[in-house]
C-alpha cells in the first residue's frame, strides 16, 4: 500500500516536472500555446489597420517599408516558422534573416498590450484590442518609427558628397559610397581624447530636445587643427562612421559666391557631416569667392530649418592664421589638436604597423625624440609601411629620418636671413582630402624619409612658398633643396607644437 502510494506520488512529481518541459520543447507545446492565445483573444473586440504596400500612384508606401524593417527585428520574427535567408547588400558574406509572408502571424508586446501583425495580399495588417487602441496606437507607431530609424541608421551605407560645378540636373552634389577604413579607434591619438570625442558625439546624437528647448539649431561644430599628415582627415572619416552620417565635403574653391554656399547647405540632408578642409588656406590665400561673412553665416547655420542635425568639421594647419571671429564659442564648439608624433605615438605606430611592442632600438628612438625631433604620424607611418618586411630596417630608417630632421633644424638656426625668409604655409602632404592618397609612392627613395616625400612631384608635395624664392607647383626640387625646405618647415612646426605641449591633445568644449 505504502509502496503504491510512493509510486503514484513519484509519478505525479515526474509528471509535473516532465510535462511542462516536454510542452515547452515540442511542437505540441507551441501549437497549444498559440491556440490558448487565440482563444484568449476571442473574448476581445479588435481593431484592424491595414497598411497597403503601394499608394494610389503605385509608389511604395514608406510606412509599409518601415513596418517590415521593424517586424524583421522582432524576436518573434526569428522564431517564426518560415524565415528567408538573404546575403547582405553591401557585404555578400553576411547572411540576413527576413520574415516570410506565408500565412504567419507575428506578435509584439508594447506597454503590456499584445499586438498582432500579419501579411495579406499587398498589405500588412495590424490588429490590437479595441479598448487599448487609444492608449497605445499613436505611441506604438512612433515606437515602430524610432526603432526602424535606428536600424536604418546602423545599416545604411555612408556616402561621400562632393560639390560639383554646375550640375543643375543632378543638384550641386555628386556622391560616391564612402568606405574609408579609418575609425576613431585606429587614429593614433591620446586614448582619453578619443573617448572624450566619442562621448561628445554620442551625447550630441541624443540632444535634440535639449537644443530645441534652448531655441538652438541642433548642430555641433568641430575644429581639427595641426600640421599636415597628423591624421585630421582620417579622423573625420572615423567620426562619420561613428555617427553613421553622410559626409558633404565642401570644396570652397568651387563655390561661386555666398548665396551659392547657402544653396549647398540647403541641399544637404539631415544627419550629415559638413566638412571644410584647410579653411585657413582659403582664408589666407583668399582662394574662394566666398567672403568671411559668407563663411560665418554658413557656420552659424542661419537657415536653421536646413541646418538641423548636422555636424560641421573644419580643419586648419595653423589656428593662428584664422580670424578669431571664425572660432568664437558657439561657432566652433570643440577644438581638437592633432600633434606631430612623439615617442608614445611612435610606439603605437610601431605596434600597429610593425607588430612591435618593444625593440632594442626603442631607447635610441626615444633619445632622438627627446632631442626635439619630430615627424608627422603620416611620415613615420609611411617609413614603417615601406619597410614592413624588416622592422629593424624600419626603425633604423625612422631614426635617420628623425635625426636628419634635427640636424636640419640645427643648420636652419645658423642660416642667413635671406634663407630664413622661406616660409611654407602648407607644404608637405602625404594624404589628400579625407585621407585619399594624393600621389604614388616612388620606390627610388633611400634612407629614412618616405620615398613620396623625397621624390614625388605631386601637386601637393610642395604647395606654396612665401618670400624671396618659390617653387612652381609642378616643379620637382632637387633633393638638397627639398631637404632644406623640409628642415625649415619642421622647425616652424616643431616650434609651434612644442610651445603648445602643455595643451597637447586638448579638447575644449565651450
Ligand atoms: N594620428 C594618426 N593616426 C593614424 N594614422 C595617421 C595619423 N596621422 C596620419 N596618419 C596616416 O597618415 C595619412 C595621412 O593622414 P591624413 O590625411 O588624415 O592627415 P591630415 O592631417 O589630414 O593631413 P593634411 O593636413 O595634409 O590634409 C593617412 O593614411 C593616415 O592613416
Ligand atoms: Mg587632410
Amino acid at each position: 500500500m505504502i509502496f503504491t502510494a510512493l509510486v503514484v506520488f513519484g509519478m505525479v512529481i515526474i509528471g509535473f516536472w516532465l510535462i511542462p518541459r516536454v510542452l515547452s520543447r515540442t511542437e505540441v507545446g507551441h501549437v497549444l500555446r498559440n491556440k490558448w492565445r487565440d482563444l484568449e483573444e476571442c473574448f476581445h473586440r479588435h481593431q484592424i489597420y491595414k497598411i497597403p504596400r503601394f499608394n494610389q500612384q503605385m509608389q511604395e508606401n514608406q510606412v509599409y517599408r518601415k513596418v517590415l524593417t521593424y517586424l524583421n527585428s522582432l524576436p518573434s520574427a526569428e522564431d517564426s516558422d518560415f524565415v528567408n535567408l538573404f546575403s547582405g547588400d553591401n557585404k555578400p558574406n553576411e547572411i540576413n534573416l527576413a520574415i516570410d509572408s506565408a500565412n504567419q502571424v507575428f506578435s509584439d508586446t508594447y506597454l503590456g498590450s499584445r499586438i498582432f501583425w500579419k501579411f495579406e495580399k499587398d498589405c500588412l495588417v495590424l490588429k490590437m484590442r479595441r479598448k487599448e487602441k487609444r492608449r497605445i496606437l499613436s505611441s506604438y507607431l512612433q515606437h515602430v518609427h524610432n526603432v526602424t530609424d535606428e536600424i536604418e541608421q546602423k545599416t545604411k551605407e555612408i556616402r561621400l558628397y562632393i560639390n560639383a560645378v554646375n550640375e543643375p540636373e543632378n543638384g550641386r552634389w555628386i556622391s560616391v559610397p564612402f568606405s574609408h577604413p579609418a575609425t576613431i579607434d585606429t587614429s593614433v591619438l591620446d586614448s582619453d581624447l578619443k573617448n572624450k570625442m566619442k562621448s561628445d558625439l554620442e551625447s550630441f546624437l541624443k540632444s535634440e530636445q535639449y537644443y530645441h528647448r534652448l531655441g538652438r539649431v541642433w548642430k555641433r561644430s568641430y575644429l581639427l587643427y595641426g600640421p599636415s599628415g597628423t591624421g585630421k582627415s582620417s579622423f573625420i572619416a572615423g567620426m562619420a562612421k561613428f555617427l553613421r552620417y553622410d559626409i558633404y565635403d565642401v570644396d570652397l574653391s568651387k563655390v561661386t559666391n555666398d548665396s551659392d554656399l547657402k544653396l549647398l547647405l540647403l541641399q544637404t540632408t539631415r544627419r550629415s557631416m559638413i566638412v571644410v578642409e584647410d579653411l585657413d588656406r582659403y582664408l589666407v590665400e583668399k582662394s574662394t569667392a566666398v567672403n568671411l561673412s559668407g563663411i560665418l553665416n554658413f557656420m552659424d547655420g542661419i537657415i536653421s530649418s536646413c541646418g538641423e542635425e548636422r555636424v560641421m568639421v573644419f580643419t586648419v594647419s595653423n589656428k593662428d592664421q584664422v580670424d578669431p571671429t571664425v572660432m568664437r564659442p558657439g561657432r566652433i564648439d570643440v577644438h581638437v589638436q592633432f600633434p606631430l608624433c612623439d615617442f608614445p605615438a611612435f610606439k603605437t605606430l610601431a605596434n600597429t604597423h610593425l607588430g612591435l611592442k618593444e625593440h632594442k632600438l626603442f631607447p635610441q628612438v626615444e633619445e632622438v625624440f627627446q632631442a626635439g625631433a619630430s615627424l608627422s604620424p603620416a611620415e613615420i607611418g609611411e617609413i614603417m609601411i615601406f619597410n614592413r618586411g624588416s622592422p629593424n630596417r624600419a626603425l633604423k630608417n625612422v631614426i635617420s629620418a628623425l635625426k636628419s630632421n634635427t640636424d636640419t633644424k640645427v643648420v636652419t638656426v645658423t642660416q642667413n636671413k635671406k634663407e630664413e625668409s622661406f616660409r611654407l604655409t602648407h607644404s608637405v602632404s602625404v594624404g589628400g582630402a579625407l585621407g585619399v592618397p594624393s600621389g604614388l609612392l616612388d620606390h627610388g627613395g633611400s634612407v629614412g624619409l618616405p620615398p613620396r616625400l623625397m621624390y614625388s612631384g605631386s601637386a601637393r608635395t610642395v604647395e606654396e612658398s612665401h618670400g624671396s624664392r618659390s617653387f612652381r607647383r609642378d616643379s620637382i626640387p632637387t633633393i638638397k633643396e627639398f631637404k632644406k625646405l623640409y628642415g625649415l618647415l619642421k622647425t616652424k612646426n616643431n616650434k609651434e607644437f612644442i610651445d603648445k605641449e602643455n595643451s597637447r591633445h586638448e579638447v575644449s568644449v565651450f
